[in-house]
């Protein structure tokens, strides 16, 4: 799978591990995060990742920064992006069974670093289970195409 991965200022470290599993695992990784441990703006980072992932550059995104919120609340403003922030293995799977999650959110400050590589397994693994899922999921649809956000801008360079 083709993985866009962004980070700001407190993912770093958890990055790095993160790129490593994703790469060991076979996928390929393409790195938008900062590398810097100076302080900068996850949506810098959110926005590149969620318009790859939207824009089919990237089949999946994971997204890093001290909670994982404020990567979730930027990510889900480009339209076509699911982005579920998840803190153990079992809500990591959910969110692609039920909600075809197509952007993964992490904390790198409140998870455990073998919790956040068995996230990574079970959330690439996992399958979208469509079924009454697949009805929900398409009113989402519906909703971003009745009511379109204005397309987001290519953000300035982080720092
Ligand atoms: O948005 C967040 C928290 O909801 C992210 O986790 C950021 O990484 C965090 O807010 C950054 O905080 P800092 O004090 O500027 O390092």
């Amino acid at each position: 799978m083709r993985v866009a991965v962004g980070n700001d200022h407190r993912g770093v470290a958890v990055k790095y591990r993160v790129v490593s599993l994703l790469k060991e695992l076979g996928h390929e990784v393409t790195d938008h995060g900062t590398d810097a441990p100076a302080g900068c703006d996850y949506p810098d980072f959110a926005f590149v990742v969620a318009k790859a992932v939207a824009g089919g550059a990237a089949d999946r995104g994971i997204l890093l920064c001290a909670t994982g919120h404020g990567m979730c609340i930027a990510a889900n403003k480009v339209r076509g992006v699911r982005a579920a922030n998840c803190r153990d293995a079992l809500d990591a799977e959910m969110s692609r069974r039920h909600n075809d999650a197509n952007v993964l959110c992490l904390s790198a400050d409140l998870i455990g670093e073998e919790v956040i590589d068995r996230m990574v397994r079970a959330w690439l693994t996992a399958d979208f289970e469509a079924g009454r899922h697949q009805r929900r999921k398409d009113k989402i649809t519906a909703f971003e195409q009745a009511n379109p956000l204005p397309a987001a801008k290519t953000p300035p360079p982080a720092g």
